[in-house]
């Protein structure tokens, strides 16, 4: 790939010198053929399409049928986060706590060094300079990523504020997180490159103290597009427990009853669990209305109101494509018609995207994810299940006109949710602040495609943040409850819930129809803040009085209701003992509240 002389060669006039210098120190070390400073333009983005096209990254798609759209296949050995290889290299171990991989930073930099130097040859490297935030906003913070992946830099140009405005915002006294990333596949003169350029070794890491993020050998999603799990969350939630504000993995959206009253509410899932579903929801209730703000991080603080007041740092939505149908997702499906591009997901011989749970019908015929040819015979999923599209935010029709406010919006609700096929209820409201941290320490969900490892397998994920927590996970509970504590002085906390749209009945299928139905819960969820509806109590917290949910009107018998707020106390009382294990995991550090809320769990089976 050659670039055109239009592109940016040189530092901008006005890039802050301690960028220029630490791009030159990258360069130096890299040893890239070039340097491009990107500017966030149409045109940039448009040769850097056409440029990748070219060298056979992106597969354009029939523009009769998905207008300025494509198609990345990545290697088939680079399709999710690497759990395993993610490291959070604080000074001191203990600050990174027993969930997370932990190196001796200088021993971590030593290895790093090592595979860097070189590690750009041949290729471009481009400097990517993005606001996590409303650019201007009091809520945003700055970085700057060089990437030597084109696909990287694309994504990030649609998941951010990316390019000359944010690169504007960084003056000599501004903080900036510094992030480095390579596909690790330097080229040999004359050497042809392929497709999908990554390295079998794999470097996820992030230094919390200097806020620095370095990440080697994959080009996929979260081990690549530093801006979003890397710093928008685990360098965040180093920041925000310095600074007295929540970094979380985090659907926003705001919902408004018949009555005209608007609510606004953070959800964490665990990847994979519904995030995107939810923050997207059509209600299947009638007069109700859902807007979506964010799909996957919140970053929450005390506003001057007092309220508690979040923004959605990102720009675009990086969304699971396998289950996103008509059925499920309108919102979705409206919102990739065009201007999107599609990772991992299967080909049409008209040159669309398919994927299973896209439509009913299967076509006869496909390109898979790999490139190969699909038929329903086909033993494997057209689509990898990690397959995703990227696509900017505001292509979503469901987009609230609040979502980019630099003052952020009023939380209402957070909630908290897994995937569960037992035990979990539909839905159970926290007795106040400290128990909801408990539901959220508590988090356990069955693993997804999202990350690599065993589908199905049981594990907790606390407060969804188990891959992306830049701290201790014991402080990281502290610090919500510190910040509990002082939004509770001036009667400002939210209202905590706990939900599961994934729980099965004996014969294995879903008990609750979740997506447009799990409007239900919501409207439930808003009747309890407005204390318009009794609940009564559950070992889990407040569950609905009968008659407070139209399950029927959802389709759901009686019989499985009740199945979905069964209370199995041997099952319960085991997955105790699984929670008192999990706890002490956490060492000294863990806080009282939850070992007393634990405790009151048990008292109450
Ligand atoms: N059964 C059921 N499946 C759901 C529901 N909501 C979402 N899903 C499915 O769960 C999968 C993941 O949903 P997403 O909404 O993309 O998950 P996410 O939490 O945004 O995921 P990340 O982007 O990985 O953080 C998709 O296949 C959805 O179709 C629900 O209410 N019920
Ligand atoms: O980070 C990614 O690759 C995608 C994502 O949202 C998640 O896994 O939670
Ligand atoms: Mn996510």
């Amino acid at each position: 790939m050659t670039a055109t002389a239009t592109f940016v060669r040189h530092a901008p006039e006005n890039a802050d010198s301690r960028i220029v210098e630490w791009v030159e120190a990258i360069a130096e070390m890299t040893q890239p053929d070039r340097i491009i400073w990107c500017d966030g333009s149409a045109e940039e983005r448009q040769r850097m399409l056409d440029e990748s096209v070219a060298a056979g990254t992106l597969i354009k798609l029939n523009p009769a049928k998905r207008p300025n759209s494509y198609l990345a296949r990545s290697n088939p050995s680079d399709v999710a986060r690497v759990e395993a290889r993610t490291f959070i290299c604080s000074e001191d171990e203990d600050d990174a706590g027993p969930t997370n991989n932990w190196a001796p930073p200088a021993e971590m930099r030593e290895t790093l060094d090592a595979l860097f130097q070189g590690a750009m040859r041949g290729r471009t490297m481009y400097v990517v300079p993005f606001s996590m935030g409303p650019v201007g906003s009091p809520l945003a913070r700055l970085g700057v990523q060089v990437t030597d992946s084109p696909y990287v830099v694309i994504s990030t140009g649609i998941m951010t504020r990316m390019g000359a405005d944010a690169l504007a915002q960084i003056g000599p006294h501004t903080e900036w997180v510094p992030a480095v990333h390579s596909v690790g596949a330097p080229l040999l003169p004359g050497e042809d490159d392929v497709v999908w350029p990554c390295n079998e070794t794999k470097y996820i890491v992030h230094y919390p103290e200097s806020r620095e993020i370095w990440s080697y050998g994959s080009a996929y999603g979260g081990n690549a597009i530093l801006a979003k799990k890397g710093f928008a969350l685990r360098i965040a939630s180093k920041v925000g427990e310095e600074e007295g504000w929540l970094a979380a993995h985090m659907l926003l959206l705001k919902v408004t009853n018949p009555r005209g009253r608007a609510f606004h509410v953070a959800a964490g899932f665990p990847s994979a669990c519904g995030k995107t579903n939810f923050a997207m929801l059509r209600p299947s209730i009638p007069g109700w209305k859902v807007e979506t703000i964010g799909d996957d991080i919140a970053w929450m603080a005390q506003g001057p109101d007092g309220r508690l007041r979040a923004i959605n740092p990102e720009a675009g939505f990086f969304g699971v494509a396998p289950g996103t149908g008509y059925s499920t997702n309108p919102t979705a499906i409206e919102m990739i018609a065009d201007d999107t591009v599609f990772t991992n997901v299967a080909l049409t011989d008209d040159g669309d995207v398919w994927w299973e749970g896209l439509t009913k019908e299967v076509p006869a015929h496909l390109t898979d994810w790999q490139g190969r040819d699909w038929t329903p015979d086909s033993e494997s999923p057209a689509a990898h299940p990690n397959s995703r599209f990227t696509v900017a935010a505001h292509q979503c029709h469901s987009i609230a006109d609040t979502w980019d406010d630099p003052a952020g919006v009023p939380i209402d609700a957070i909630i908290f949710g897994g995937r569960r096929a037992t035990n979990v209820p539909l839905v159970a409201q926290a007795r106040d602040w400290e128990h909801g941290v408990y539901m959220g320490a508590t988090l356990a969900s069955e693993r997804t495609a999202a990350a690599e490892g065993t589908l199905g397998e049981l594990r907790r994920d606390p407060f969804a943040m188990l891959p992306f927590s830049g701290v201790h996970m014991a402080d990281h509970w502290q610090h919500w409850l510190n910040v509990g504590e002082k939004l509770n002085q001036s009667g400002n906390a939210p209202q905590i819930f706990q939900v599961n749209w994934f729980r099965r009945g004996c014969d294995g299928r879903f008990l609750w129809p979740g997506f447009s139905e799990n409007s239900r819960v919501l409207a439930w969820i808003t009747e309890r803040i407005e204390e318009r509806v009794d609940a009564v109590e559950s070992p889990f917290g407040l569950v609905p009085v009968e008659g407070s949910i139209d399950y029927a009107e959802a389709g759901v018998s009686e019989k499985d209701w009740e199945a979905l707020f069964e209370i199995d106390p041997a099952a319960l009382s085991a997955e105790a003992d699984d929670t008192d294990v999990f706890l002490t995991r956490m060492g000294p550090k863990l806080p009282d509240a939850v070992v007393r809320q634990h405790d009151e769990f048990r008292s109450r089976l």
